[in-house]
C-alpha cells in the first residue's frame, strides 16, 4: 500500500520523462562501472601475465577469442604453440577470461603437485557437469573434496580391483562374440568406438552396481541417456550462448539434457535406495553383505566412513556413482580404441604383444586373463602406455589456485587465473620426447624411463587430484587388449563414408576420431 502511495507521489512531482531519464542514468552508471571494472581487471591481468609469451592476437581487447580451433586442426594448433613457445604461453578471451597454457613437465609439475587445499576446478570447464554429477569428487574443492577423496580411495584398492578382472573378461567376451557373428556374416571392417564404448559401460555397470544391463546386445535406456549426456555436454561447451543457464535450459538441447538427466538420476537413485534397504535387512537378520556376493562400488561407498564415523549422504552417494560412470567409461573406451588402432598400424609390435599373451596362457584351459597375469604382460603394457602418450584420452585439465603460483623462471601465475595444463602438448613436446609423433613403445622400457621426469607422462593427470580410477582403467585395458590380440589379427580399416583414408582425430570430452575408428579384424585359430 505504502509503495503504491510512494509511486503516486513520485508521479505527482515528476513527469514520466524525468523518471525514465533518472532510471536510464542509473542503469548507464551501473553498466559504466561494470565496463570500467572489467577493463581495469583486464589491464591488471595483462600486466601480471606479461612474464608469459603471448601469441599474436586479433585485438588488444578481444585477444584470442575465436582463435581456439577444434577437431584435428585444434591439435595441430597446440603442436605449433608447443614448437614456438616450448613451455607455456598466455591467452585471453576478451576481457573476461585470462589463462595460462602449459606444455612442459617442469611447469605442469608445480601446478599439478600443489596441495589439494589450494586447488580449485574452474566453472568455465567443469560447471556444466554439475547438474549431472553434483558436488562430486571430480568437481568439488577444498575440505569437501579431501574428505571424499579419503572416503573413496579404499574402493580402488587392489584387493577390491582384482575381483573386477572376471567382469572385464566377461564384457570383452560378449564384444568378441558380436565381432565373430559379424565376421561370419561377411563383415570384417568394424567401427571400434561404438562397440568398445558399450563394452566399457557394460563392465562399469557391473562393477559399480552389479547391474547386468545387456547393453552390448540390446537397447538400454540408461546407457543411451549417458551417451546422450556426454554428447550434449560437448555440444554445450562449443556454443558460447549455451554457457548461460537461463538460456540453455530453454533450448532444444537443454530440454534433451534435462530428459536424459531424469533417466540417469532416477536409475541411480533407485539402485542406491534398494541397496540401502537390502543392507538394513541384512543387518537386522545378522547376515553380512560381503558373504552374500562380491562387493561393488555402491556397497563400498555406502559403507565408507571417516574417523568420526560419518558416511556419505544419499545425495553424495548418487553424485559419486554418477561420477564413476561419467569419468570411467568414455576415457577407458578411448584408450582401448587408440591402442588397438596403433597396434593395427604397427604389425610387428602387434605380433610381439600377441606372442606375450600366447606364452602367458600356454598350457592353460580356457582364455581368461586373471589379476595375477597383469604383471606378466610387460610389452603389452608398454604399448598401452605409448598409446596413452600419443593419443591421450583426456587432452587437458584446467585448474585455478587460491594463491599466486610461482613457475620456473620466476614466472608468477596470479591467483584466480585459469591454468590449462595441456596433456596433449606435454606428450607432444619435442624437447621432452624425441620424434613425438612416432609410436615407439620402447620409450616405456623401464631401462629407458629411469632418467625421465614424473610429469612428462600424465594421461591420468598427476598430484593430489590425479585420476582415482587409473589402476582400474589400466587393468581393464590390459585384459581387453590381451584377449583381442589372442583372438584377432588387426589391420587398418576403411570408413565407408569417408573420402580419404586418413584418420582425423576429434578432441571432444575424450579423444575420438571423425566418423569413428575402423579396423579390419581377422579371427585367429586358438594355438
Ligand atoms: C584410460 C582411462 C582414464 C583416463 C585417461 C582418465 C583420466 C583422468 C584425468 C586426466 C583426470 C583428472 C581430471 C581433472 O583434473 O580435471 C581424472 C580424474 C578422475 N577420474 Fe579418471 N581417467 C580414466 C579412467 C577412470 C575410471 C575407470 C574411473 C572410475 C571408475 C575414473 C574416475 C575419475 C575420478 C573420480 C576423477 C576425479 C579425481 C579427483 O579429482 O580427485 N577415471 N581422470
Amino acid at each position: 500500500m505504502s509503495v503504491h502511495r510512494g509511486v503516486l507521489d513520485l508521479l505527482r512531482f515528476y513527469s514520466p520523462c524525468h523518471i525514465l531519464a533518472v532510471i536510464g542514468a542509473g542503469l548507464g552508471a551501473i553498466v559504466l562501472i561494470w565496463i570500467t571494472n572489467l577493463l581495469v581487471r583486464h589491464a591488471w591481468y595483462s600486466h601480471r601475465l606479461s612474464c608469459f609469451s603471448k601469441p599474436p592476437t586479433h585485438s588488444w581487447l578481444l585477444g584470442h577469442l575465436g582463435q581456439m580451433q577444434s577437431a584435428e586442426e585444434g591439435l595441430l594448433q597446440v603442436e605449433e604453440l608447443v614448437r614456438t613457445y616450448k613451455h607455456s604461453c598466455s591467452w585471453f578471451f576478451g576481457p573476461f577470461y585470462h589463462l595460462v597454457r602449459i606444455f612442459h613437465p617442469d611447469f605442469a609439475k608445480t601446478l599439478l603437485m600443489a596441495p589439494g587445499s589450494i586447488t580449485v576446478k574452474d566453472e568455465l570447464v567443469y560447471g556444466h557437469l554439475r547438474p549431472w554429477l553434483g558436488e562430486s569428487l571430480l568437481i568439488s574443492s577444498g575440505d569437501k573434496w579431501s574428505r571424499k577423496r579419503s572416503l573413496l580411495t579404499p574402493a580402488f584398492h587392489f584387493n577390491i580391483l582384482k575381483n573386477y578382472t572376471v567382469t572385464f573378461n566377461t564384457a570383452t567376451n560378449i564384444m568378441h562374440e558380436k565381432w565373430q557373428r559379424e565376421i561370419l556374416s561377411g563383415k570384417n571392417n568394424i567401427e571400434l568406438f561404438g562397440d568398445v564404448t558399450l563394452m566399457t559401460l557394460d563392465s562399469l555397470l557391473k562393477c559399480a552396481f552389479s547391474y547386468n544391463s545387456d547393453c552390448q546386445e540390446s537397447h538400454c535406456e540408461y546407457v543411451s541417456a549417458i551417451v546422450e549426456l556426454s554428447d550434449l555436454i560437448m555440444d554445450r561447451r562449443l556454443k558460447m550462448l549455451h554457457h548461460w543457464d537461463w538460456f540453455y535450459w530453454k533450448t532444444q538441447q537443454g530440454q534433451r539434457f534435462k530428459r536424459a538427466l531424469g533417466v540417469v538420476h532416477e536409475y541411480t537413485r533407485d539402485v542406491v535406495q534398494k541397496r540401502r534397504d537390502l543392507i538394513r535387512q541384512q543387518v537386522k537378520s545378522g547376515v553380512s553383505m560381503a558373504t552374500q556376493r562380491r562387493k561393488d562400488f555402491v556397497d563400498l561407498i555406502l559403507s565408507a566412513q571417516d574417523e568420526d564415523g560419518r558416511g556419505l549422504s544419499d545425495e553424495e552417494i548418487l553424485a559419486e556413482a554418477n561420477t564413476f560412470m561419467f569419468a570411467g567409461h568414455d576415457t577407458t573406451a578411448s584408450a582401448i580404441c587408440w591402442t588397438l588402432y596403433n597396434l593395427a598400424r604397427h604389425s610387428h609390435y602387434q605380433e610381439q604383444c600377441r606372442e606375450e599373451v600366447v606364452e602367458l596362457l600356454r598350457e592353460r584351459d580356457g582364455q581368461e586373463i586373471k589379476w595375477g597375469d597383469l604383471s606378466s604382460l610387460p610389452f603389452t603394457t608398454m604399448c598401452i602406455k605409448e598409446s596413452l602418450r600419443l593419443h591421450s584420452p583426456v587432452q587437458a585439465v584446467t585448474r585455478k589456485y587460491t594463491q599466486d603460483m610461482t613457475l620456473p623462471g620466476n614466472r608468477i601465475v596470479p591467483k584466480g587465473v585459469i591454468c590449462l595444463v595441456s596433456i596433449y602438448g606435454t606428450h607432444h613436446n619435442p624437447i621432452v620426447w624425441s620424434n613425438p609423433q612416432e609410436f615407439d613403445p620402447m620409450r616405456f622400457d623401464p631401462n629407458n624411463r629411469a632418467a625421465r621426469s614424473s610429469s612428462d607422462f600424465i594421461p591420468f593427470s598427476a598430484g593430489p587430484r590425479n585420476c582415482i580410477g587409473q589402476k582400474f582403467a589400466l587393468a581393464e585395458l590390459r585384459v581387453v587388449i590381451a584377449l583381442t590380440l589372442l583372438r584377432f589379427r588387426l589391420s587398418p580399416g576403411v570408413n565407408p563414408e569417408a573420402v580419404t583414408t586418413r584418420v582425423r582425430r576429434l578432441p571432444q570430452l575424450v579423444l575420438r576420431a571423425e566418423g569413428g575408428l575402423w579396423l579390419q579384424v581377422h579371427p585367429l585359430q586358438p594355438k
